[in-house]
């Protein structure tokens, strides 16, 4: 069976990722979402089990102690984690899995599952268009605002890291240029030569 994708999406705060996502994920088939478990309160409208599994301190430290997440951190001042289980099991079905992740967990799933992630990293046009996008949502208090800004500086210095580059300037645009990474994505050919018993009429040569 074909393995799936693991597309790591991630980027500061406010500036689209969610959005993006989402209407990308609305327009493709075979793409499954990770549902992150985190410690933060839930905003209003938020639903648990389909925006966060919304977890308490001692629920959220069992689950480390247990081994549970392929990576957790930190973010903004809140825990945040990705659940083990989910993606190996998708990824073994073959599904294409999602992931909407801050910088520090897209650089540790990199380190565990090198061959099936793809980081894909979402910038903004401008620090001062992050800010307004952010204070637009009108999702945080200010200091949790402050702490975002802040923590975007970081963040945004390790671009280079990441296999791609998406400048939310456009939101439609930018949603177009994550779909055709996640379609190129599929027809790489070392991903399709690494199946050639179902292409082996190709007769590709092996090294
Ligand atoms: N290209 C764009 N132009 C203007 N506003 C945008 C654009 N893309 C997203 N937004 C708006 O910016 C705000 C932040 O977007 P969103 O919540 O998707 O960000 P996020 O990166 O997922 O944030 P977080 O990491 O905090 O979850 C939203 O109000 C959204 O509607
Ligand atoms: N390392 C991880 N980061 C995560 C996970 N789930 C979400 N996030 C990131 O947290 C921030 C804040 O999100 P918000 O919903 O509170 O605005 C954002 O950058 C997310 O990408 C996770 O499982 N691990």
């Amino acid at each position: 069976m074909t393995k799936g994708i693991l597309y790591v999406v991630s980027g500061p705060s406010g500036v689209g990722k969610s959005s993006i996502i989402k209407s990308a994920m609305s327009k493709l088939e075979g793409f499954s979402f990770s549902v992150s478990y985190t410690t933060r309160p839930p905003r209003p409208g938020e639903v648990n089990g389909k925006d966060y599994f919304f977890v308490d301190e001692k629920t959220f430290n069992k689950m480390i102690e247990n081994d549970e997440f392929l990576e957790y951190a930190k973010v903004h001042g809140h825990m945040y984690g990705t659940s083990k289980k989910y993606i190996k099991e998708k990824i073994n079905e073959g599904m294409n899995i999602v992931l909407d992740i801050d910088v520090q967990g897209a650089l540790n799933v990199v380190k565990k599952m090198p061959k099936e992630t793809v980081l894909i990293f979402i910038a903004p046009p401008s620090y001062s268009e992050l800010k307004k996008r952010l204070m637009n949502r009108g999702t945080e208090k200010k200091e949790d605002l402050i702490i975002r800004l802040n923590d975007a500086k970081w963040e945004l210095s390790k671009i280079n890291e990441f296999d791609y580059l998406i400048v939310n300037e456009e939101l439609k645009e930018a949603i177009n240029q994550l779909i055709s990474i996640f379609i190129a994505e599929q027809i790489k050919t070392e991903r399709v030569t690494e199946h050639l018993g179902r292409y082996s009429f190709f007769k590709i040569e092996e090294e």
